[in-house]
C-alpha cells in the first residue's frame, strides 16, 4: 500500500503504521483504544492492525509512577493542620525532585470539574467568528483575557503549538485602585454572551465556581510550602492578595493532515512546546493523555489522567527564584499521543501580586546551601509581562501594545 493510494482518515492511519517499529503486549488504554476504533470505522480492512500501533505509543507513555500522589487534605481542611507534617515533607520532597505531583483530597466536587469541562468543548465548538468576537488582541490585551486562537502563543520556537485557548482572570470592577490606575492585567473577564450560545447560558457562573475552587486549593498548598520551609503561618498571604490568576480553557483538536504529513513518522507530534511555567503554582485539569514532564536525565514521563479527579500540580518559575532553586520549575510540553481525539485542558495558574516583590525566601538560602541569593529581586507583574511578550504573537512587536513591559515602569 503506498501513500499515493490514500487519502483522508486512510492517510492518517498509514502514517500511524509508519510509525510502528515494535510492538509487543502492554496494558492497552481503554481511552486511548477506544478513540483509535473510532479511528478505524471507515477502515475497517486496516482495523486489525492498528493496535500495535496503540501499545506502541502506551509502551512510549508508560512511566508515570515516577509523579508521586499527595493527599492534601492535611492542609485543604484547617482542623487537620497541627498533624501535617508528614503532608508538607511529601510536598516538599515531590517538589524539590520531579517538581510535579498529582493531589488528591483536595475538595474540588467532581461536578464542578466535569461542568468546566464541557463549557470548554462548548465554546471551542462555536464558529471562529463568534470565538474570535471574544479576542484577547485590541481592546482586550491590556487585560490579556478572552480568545486566542492557533498560532498566536509559541512557547518554543522549534516546535509549533497546536492549541487554541480561552483565558480567564482575577475579576476586577473598574472602581478598583489598579484598574483606575491601568495597570496592566487588571479588570474584567470577557465572556460569551448568551443570546449567541445558550447553551453557554451558565458558562460564566460554573467558571467562576471552578476558578474560587482553584484560588483556594492553591492558597492551601502555599500553607504546606509555609510549613515545609517553617515559615510563619501566612507568609505568603500578602504575596497572593490580589493574583495575577490565569485561568485557561485549552483545546488541542485532531491534526490536520499537514502536520501529520510534515512529521518525521515515529517522532513526537508536540502541541504545546516545551517551556516552564511562568509563576508560582500551576494547578492543571486534563481529559486525555499527552502531557510529558522532563526527568533530571533529560527522559519524559507521561503524566496522564489519574482519576478520581486528581489534579496535577507543578511549580512556575517564579516560585523556582523565590526558594533559590531549592524547588523546581520542571520543563513540560503534550505531544499529541492520539492524531485523530480532541484533548481538553484547564490550567489555573496562581500567581502572586503585580506589585509583589520576589526574594529569595531566608531558609532556601540555608537549604541551598549559600549566603547569597542566586536570583535578583524581582517585581513580578513587568516579569511575567515579558513573557507574554515573547510568547504571545499578538503582543509581539506591537507599538501600540500599552502593556510591554517597562521595569520600573508600575
Ligand atoms: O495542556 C496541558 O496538559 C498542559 C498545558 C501547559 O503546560 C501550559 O499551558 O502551560
Ligand atoms: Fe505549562
Amino acid at each position: 500500500m503506498s501513500v499515493g493510494e490514500l487519502n483522508g482518515d486512510g492517510l492518517r492511519v498509514h502514517r500511524l503504521l509508519q510509525w510502528v517499529s515494535t510492538g509487543f503486549p502492554l496494558p492497552i488504554d481503554v481511552y486511548t483504544l477506544s478513540c483509535f476504533w473510532r479511528a478505524t470505522i471507515c477502515n475497517n480492512s486496516v482495523a486489525i492492525i492498528i493496535i500495535p500501533a496503540v501499545l506502541r505509543f502506551q509502551q512510549k507513555m508508560s512511566h508515570t509512577t515516577t509523579i508521586p500522589v499527595i493527599d492534601i487534605g492535611a492542609f485543604v481542611d484547617a482542623a487537620k493542620r497541627a498533624d501535617s507534617d508528614a503532608t508538607a515533607a511529601s510536598l516538599g520532597a515531590a517538589f524539590r525532585d520531579v517538581g510535579f505531583a498529582y493531589i488528591t483530597g483536595h475538595g474540588v466536587p467532581s461536578a464542578v470539574i466535569q461542568k468546566a469541562f464541557s463549557h470548554a468543548k462548548r465554546l471551542f465548538e462555536l464558529p471562529m467568528d463568534a470565538k474570535e468576537a471574544l479576542s484577547m488582541t485590541g481592546a482586550n490585551a491590556h487585560t490579556h483575557r478572552g480568545y486566542s486562537g492557533f498560532g498566536d502563543e509559541v512557547l518554543n520556537e522549534e516546535t509549533k503549538d497546536w492549541k487554541e485557548a480561552f483565558d480567564i482572570g482575577y475579576d476586577l470592577p473598574p472602581s478598583d485602585p489598579d484598574v483606575a490606575a491601568g495597570v496592566p492585567l487588571h479588570g474584567p473577564n470577557v465572556w460569551p454572551s448568551h443570546e449567541s450560545a445558550p447553551e453557554l447560558a451558565t458558562f460564566k457562573h460554573d467558571l467562576e465556581l471552578y476558578f474560587s475552587h482553584m484560588e483556594r486549593v492553591g492558597r492551601s498548598l502555599l500553607v504546606g510550602f509555609e510549613k515545609h520551609f517553617g515559615l510563619a503561618d501566612g507568609y505568603f498571604e500578602p504575596f497572593f492578595q490580589r493574583p495575577l490568576v490565569l485561568m485557561r480553557l485549552l483545546h488541542y483538536p485532531p491534526l490536520p493532515e499537514e502536520m501529520l504529513n510534515s512529521t518525521t513518522p515515529g517522532r513526537d507530534i508536540v502541541t504545546c512546546g516545551e517551556h516552564s511555567d511562568y509563576g508560582g503554582l500551576t494547578l492543571l485539569a486534563v481529559d486525555a493523555p499527552g502531557l510529558q514532564v522532563k526527568s533530571t536525565n533529560g527522559e519524559w514521563i507521561a503524566a496522564p489522567p489519574m482519576g478520581n479527579d486528581a489534579l496535577i500540580v507543578n511549580l512556575g518559575d517564579m516560585m523556582q527564584r523565590w526558594t533559590n532553586d531549592v524547588l523546581k520549575a520542571t520543563p513540560h510540553r503534550v505531544v499529541n499521543v492520539n492524531p485523530l481525539a480532541h484533548r481538553y485542558s484547564i490550567p489555573f495558574f496562581f500567581e502572586p501580586n503585580f506589585h509583589s516583590i520576589v526574594r529569595c525566601l531566608e531558609p532556601c538560602l540555608r537549604l541551598s546551601g549559600t549566603t547569597v541569593p542566586k536570583y535578583p529581586d524581582t517585581q513580578y507583574g513587568p516579569y511575567l509581562l515579558s513573557r507574554y511578550d515573547a510568547t504571545f504573537n499578538h503582543r509581539k512587536d506591537d507599538e501600540s501594545n500599552p502593556t510591554n513591559a517597562r521595569p520600573g515602569r508600575y
